[in-house]
């Protein structure tokens, strides 16, 4: 059994010694250390959110108003953080949901490699968007014991998004993720007024370079040349999944499939009737739809409909109090997307690395202080304050 609170005493012995740890203890001084860091047009993509980011503000704040009440005398001494996803044993209830630029935000550029690797070391699940800088198969699907998870942007080209299934699940993937927020990018000003987004985009679209199908839809432009990067977008982007596909979706591979972006309880109970294997609740950060509810409060009505079906969660963890909070709230594995992208920039795999271990050394001590041994024990144990 993994102890992250050891990781945690270690380096604040260490501290106590006077050698200064290499790298910050909180998102506050993560993203601060990544912002002079980063180039302006990639913190701005990185950092930024839809309209005036009011439901990205909301999802970080509305984690305060959850809380827990902590128990004496039955101190938890030993802890098992542990869960089961889809078979799988996981030895952390954490992941790290998929970043279309991770290639990028590197500073060797290889930044999905460097997930991958950090992934390896921790047993924390890299999910790999589909905008990646190497194509799938160089990313690897799962290193050691840790699997990893393929994120899809569903190609309106049914063949393109075949190809694109089965290229994951033959790359050792072993989840296949279905987008749905993202069918159209959201208003994003930082991106629109003062980034220079368009210039992003060409690092993080090897996945249809390298694909045959997507290389013979290209080769009938007769403007390839100059629209490559805008067919590969209009590819994915514009054109929206009906419920009607899902028989279709279910029937490209025999992975489980996970939907991410729901945050209505009758479209997760539609989903899983229609076979779906895992429910993803997120309103992806901010980014999408703004003005609506932060993805914490929506989660526990999602999550009660799900029964048995796994309860994927992200948007707005900032800390392992968030995550022990999200877990209490019904999820069952818990994402991150900018709290590990900052660690990406300050220092590749292990700055990732270093900011996975604080979460969980921090998650870990919660459950410990406040006398919850396993996950199973916090489930319901939270009030809204
Ligand atoms: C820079 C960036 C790129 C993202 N790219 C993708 C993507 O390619 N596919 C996807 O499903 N979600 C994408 N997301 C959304 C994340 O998977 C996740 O839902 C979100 O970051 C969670 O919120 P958090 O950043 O507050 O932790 C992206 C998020 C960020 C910040
Ligand atoms: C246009 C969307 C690109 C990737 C993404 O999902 C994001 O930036 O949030």
């Amino acid at each position: 059994m993994a102890d992250y609170t050891s990781f945690n005493l270690e380096q604040y012995v260490r501290g106590l010694d006077g050698h200064l740890p290499e790298f910050p203890f909180s998102f506050a001084e993560w993203e601060e250390k990544a912002t002079t860091l980063m180039s302006t047009s990639l913190l701005h993509y990185v950092a930024g959110g839809s309209g005036d980011q009011h439901t990205q503000t909301n999802n970080v704040e509305a984690f305060h108003h959850w809380g827990m009440t902590p128990r004496m005398l039955a101190a938890a001494t030993e802890r098992d953080l542990s869960i089961e996803l889809f078979g799988m044993k996981l030895p952390t209830p954490l992941f790290m949901a998929p970043i279309g630029v991770t290639g990028i935000i590197d500073r060797d550029n290889d930044g999905e490699r460097a997930c991958a690797r950090a992934a390896a070391a921790t047993g924390v699940p890299f999910c790999a968007s589909t905008l990646t800088q190497v194509p799938m198969e160089k990313i690897p699907g799962s290193l050691g014991e840790t699997p990893g998870f393929f994120q899809l942007y569903t190609p309106s080209d049914k063949q393109l998004a075949e190809s694109f299934i089965s290229r994951a699940e033959a790359a050792g993937f072993k989840a296949l993720v279905v987008t749905l927020d993202t069918w159209m990018p959201g208003y994003r000003p930082r991106d629109l007024v003062r980034s220079n987004f368009p210039q992003l985009r060409g690092w993080c679209l090897a996945n249809y370079f390298s694909d045959q199908r997507f290389l013979d839809i290209l080769g009938q432009d007769p403007d390839k040349d100059v629209r490559a990067t805008a067919r590969a977008f209009a590819s994915v982007f514009g054109k929206s999944l009906g419920w009607e596909d899902l028989g279709w979706l279910r029937g490209t591979t025999k992975l489980p499939i996970v939907l991410k972006g729901i945050c209505h309880p009758d479209d997760a109970k539609r989903a899983i009737d229609a076979g779906i294997d895992g429910i993803y609740v997120s309103n992806h950060g901010g980014r999408q739809a703004n003005g609506g509810r932060a993805a914490i409060d929506m989660l526990p009505e999602v999550a009660e409909v799900c029964g048995d079906t796994p309860v994927l969660f992200d948007s707005g963890v900032r800390s392992g109090v968030d995550v022990v909070k999200a877990l209490a709230l019904g999820a069952t594995a818990v994402g991150i997307g900018r709290p590990y992208s900052y660690g990406l920039a300050i220092g590749g795999a292990a700055g990732v690395e270093h900011v996975l271990r604080c979460l969980l050394a921090e998650a870990e001590i919660q459950m410990a202080i406040d006398g919850r041994a396993d996950i199973a024990s916090l489930r319901g144990d939270i009030q809204r304050i």
